[in-house]
């Protein structure tokens, strides 16, 4: 069947466009979003009216990174749809660490970014079956719950991915009948990333095994979403049980107790999110479902700052209050250290690959602590009050007591981890760095 015609049923069996829809089409210039963007083009002059435009994100981190960039445009110009663009030069704000991860936020934020002034209410992307094959893959290998398993979704949110069900060899051949030309990214070829390793050489050896392996994995996927969907209605009968404020989870043991062991793991790890803003690990829902189980009562430690608690009658989870007698100020005494305080794990690191402290700082001395009142933040450009600063970066009053900072000896406010970390990293790469390990991420968002 026609490759246009395929595209159509997996639109209409996932919902993704109707007509009257703004679409926005993601297009890099490799060959996935060029034929998704010809296609999408042939359907809204066809079968569904729609608004089409095209994004692209010059991430200038290639040789050909400007070239693709007006290859797009002129694919643009040449079927007549508007196209924006954005350049940002990601080696310089990430110094080249973890560039994959952030180049992805940085591009999903452009695309949301555009979205909204165009006021389109759908973002199309180029990810296929053979996409969603190798996700499978990479994070079956790295460990990954079902969520891992299940790969992308058709849609999320905005984003819809209407070559979900096609394979990249049907869309090599789309662009070869009716030569159409793409851009080819040479670092998909580079043996340094897992992603390409098991596109290259994984993929091949398990399709001597099985030769349709993303139609296999498609179906075993499709499986997975249906059972995450039920095991998500089944949670949130539980979850509307559950008694959850904004410190304090609970739910009654005769309640978690009464449903299966899976289920009730499913249930803590989302009442644990519900007040964290994160998940635990399977060995932590293990050890509170002996817990539960059990005939005595007891605690559980959490991740830093929560507590799990079982008395007579219930199960909750608990957001440990900051009280004044937990106040701390810890001298730092080495470059590097673990430091235990009241809200958190520190793992401190005088020379980190971002940052690195002045030597005569650290002489003078270097403190973690609570805030006292009166504290001064040093910028690179001045000073602001702490207190100013909490409330323009709207942290919550009972958590300004909380959060741990980092002052000089002549106590000057040098850091507050996790919530100034992005700006700060980039503008003052020469100071500090600290890094928080856990328990304390839910209170910046
Ligand atoms: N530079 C870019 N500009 C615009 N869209 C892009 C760009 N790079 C990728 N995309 C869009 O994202 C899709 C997936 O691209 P790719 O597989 O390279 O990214 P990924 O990082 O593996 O995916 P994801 O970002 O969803 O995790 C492309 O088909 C395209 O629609």
């Amino acid at each position: 069947m026609d490759l246009k015609k395929r595209v159509l049923q997996t639109i209409k069996k996932f919902s993704l466009i109707s007509p009257g829809d703004t679409v926005l089409c993601a297009v890099s210039g490799g060959p996935d979003s060029v034929a998704l963007l010809f296609i999408l083009n042939e359907i809204s002059k066809e079968e569904i009216p729609i608004s089409l435009y095209i994004a692209h994100f010059n991430h200038m981190l290639r040789e050909e990174s400007d070239e693709e960039e007006n290859f797009v445009k002129e694919i643009g110009n040449s079927l007549n749809i508007p196209v924006f663009t954005e350049r940002k030069n990601l080696k310089e704000i990430t110094g080249g660490k973890n560039i994959e991860a952030i180049a992805r936020r940085e591009r999903y934020k452009f695309l949301y970014k555009i979205a909204q002034k165009i006021e389109a209410n759908k973002i199309a992307t180029g990810h296929t079956a053979s996409d969603l094959a190798e996700t499978v893959i990479f994070n079956l290998t790295k460990g990954s719950g079902i969520k891992g398993l299940r790969g992308f979704l058709p849609k999320r949110e905005k984003i819809i991915r209407p070559l979900f069900e096609t394979t990249k060899e049907e869309v090599e051949n789309y662009l070869k009948e009716r030569k159409i030309p793409y851009r080819i990214d040479f670092s998909n070829f580079s043996m340094k990333f897992s992603r390409n390793l098991i596109r290259i050489k994984v993929i091949p050896e398990l399709k001597k095994i099985n030769p349709s392996l993303e139609k296999t994995i498609l179906r075993e996927t499709a499986t997975l979403r249906e059972a995450e969907d039920f095991i998500k209605e089944e949670v949130k009968k539980i979850l509307s049980r559950a008694n959850i404020r904004s410190d304090k989870a609970e739910i009654s043991l005769s309640i978690i107790k009464a449903v299966h062991p899976f289920i009730l793991k499913e249930t803590i790890n989302e009442m644990f999110f519900k007040i964290s803003g994160e998940y635990l690990n399977r060995t932590k829902l293990k050890a509170i479902e002996h817990l539960i189980k059990k005939d005595e009562s007891g605690e559980i430690d959490l991740k830093k700052g929560f507590k799990g608690r079982k008395d007579q009658n219930s199960f909750s989870i608990e957001k440990e209050q900051f009280s004044p007698e937990n106040k701390v100020k810890i001298k730092v005494t080495s470059e590097t250290e673990k430091i235990e305080t009241p809200s958190g794990t520190f793992i401190f690191n005088a020379k980190n690959p971002h940052f690195e402290i002045p030597e005569e700082i650290i002489k003078k001395g270097v403190f973690i602590k609570n805030r006292e009142g009166g504290e001064w933040l040093q910028f690179p450009y001045g000073r602001k009050k702490l207190k100013k600063f909490f409330i323009e970066k709207k942290v919550p009053v009972k958590l300004r007591d909380f959060l741990p900072i980092v002052v000089t000896a002549d106590n000057e406010v040098i850091w507050i981890p996790e919530l100034f970390k992005k700006t700060y990293i980039k503008e003052n790469q020469n100071i500090i760095g600290v890094r928080f390990e856990s328990g304390i991420k839910n209170f910046d968002n």
